[in-house]
């Protein structure tokens, strides 16, 4: 296929493929997987997360006021109930299985990666168009629905027993796969027809996000948080 007729997407597919694949094999990732990835770290993610999610929900919310059409607003709206309701739901259980209170979770103070990855997004979201807003987000939910997916083919019935069985199955279920997807059919029909500058200027923020998200498990992992 050549570049003309590769769609955005499938673009970004294959320039993020490394990147991508180091995110599958971090052992952060594997160790939720078959479920040896230590408690504690994964309490320290959950509660890192958590902040996260909130500023995640916030582009949703900017993606809702940038809409061009109305299903596109509604759908914005959606995502973002969604993530406060249910994606969110998870970590409060998690929370609650490990004695955190909701408070706790919320009081949070983001880790210096956590907030370079909200950050980034967040100002490109409000000087840019929607278009910047979405490839910016856009890794966020497709490389964890891959994530989920590769999770659930690799550990089978194994799951069942593995104490993170709730996030694979949130991250693989159908809610989470539809939502992603009209993500990448978003990007496809705002991409169509762009200039290959704007085309490289949005393929900068998925490859931005995308090496952010790598950074993410890798700092949930050694549990950084501020030095002083
Ligand atoms: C860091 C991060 N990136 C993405 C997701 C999936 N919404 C998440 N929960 N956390």
């Amino acid at each position: 296929m050549n570049s003309k007729t590769k769609s955005f997407t499938e673009r970004v597919f294959q320039s993020a493929a490394p990147i991508w694949e180091k995110n599958h094999l971090h052992p952060f990732v594997q160790g939720i997987g078959n479920g040896t990835l230590p408690e504690d770290i994964f309490i320290f993610y959950m509660k890192q997360d958590y902040v996260y999610l909130i500023e995640y929900a916030r582009l949703f919310a900017m993606g809702a006021a940038k809409a061009n059409t109305l299903d596109t607003m509604a759908k914005f709206s959606q995502n973002l109930h969604e993530t406060v309701h249910f994606e969110m739901e998870l970590h409060r259980q998690y929370a609650a299985e490990f004695g955190i209170s909701r408070k706790e979770l919320e009081l949070t103070v983001p880790s210096p990666i956590n907030l370079a990855y909200t950050g980034y997004m967040l100002n490109a979201a409000y000087s840019g168009t929607l278009t910047d807003l979405v490839a910016c987000l856009l890794p966020c939910a497709w490389d964890y629905r891959e994530i989920g997916l590769l999770l659930k083919a690799q550990n089978g019935d194994t799951i069942l027993s593995n104490r993170y069985e709730k996030w694979i199955h949130m991250y693989s279920s159908n809610e989470f796969i539809s939502m992603s997807q009209w993500l990448i059919e978003l990007m496809d029909n705002l991409t169509k027809g762009l200039p290959e500058g704007e085309l490289s200027r949005l393929e900068k923020h998925f490859l931005t996000t995308s090496r952010l998200e790598f950074l993410f498990w890798e700092s949930m992992y050694r549990q950084d948080s501020w030095p002083i």
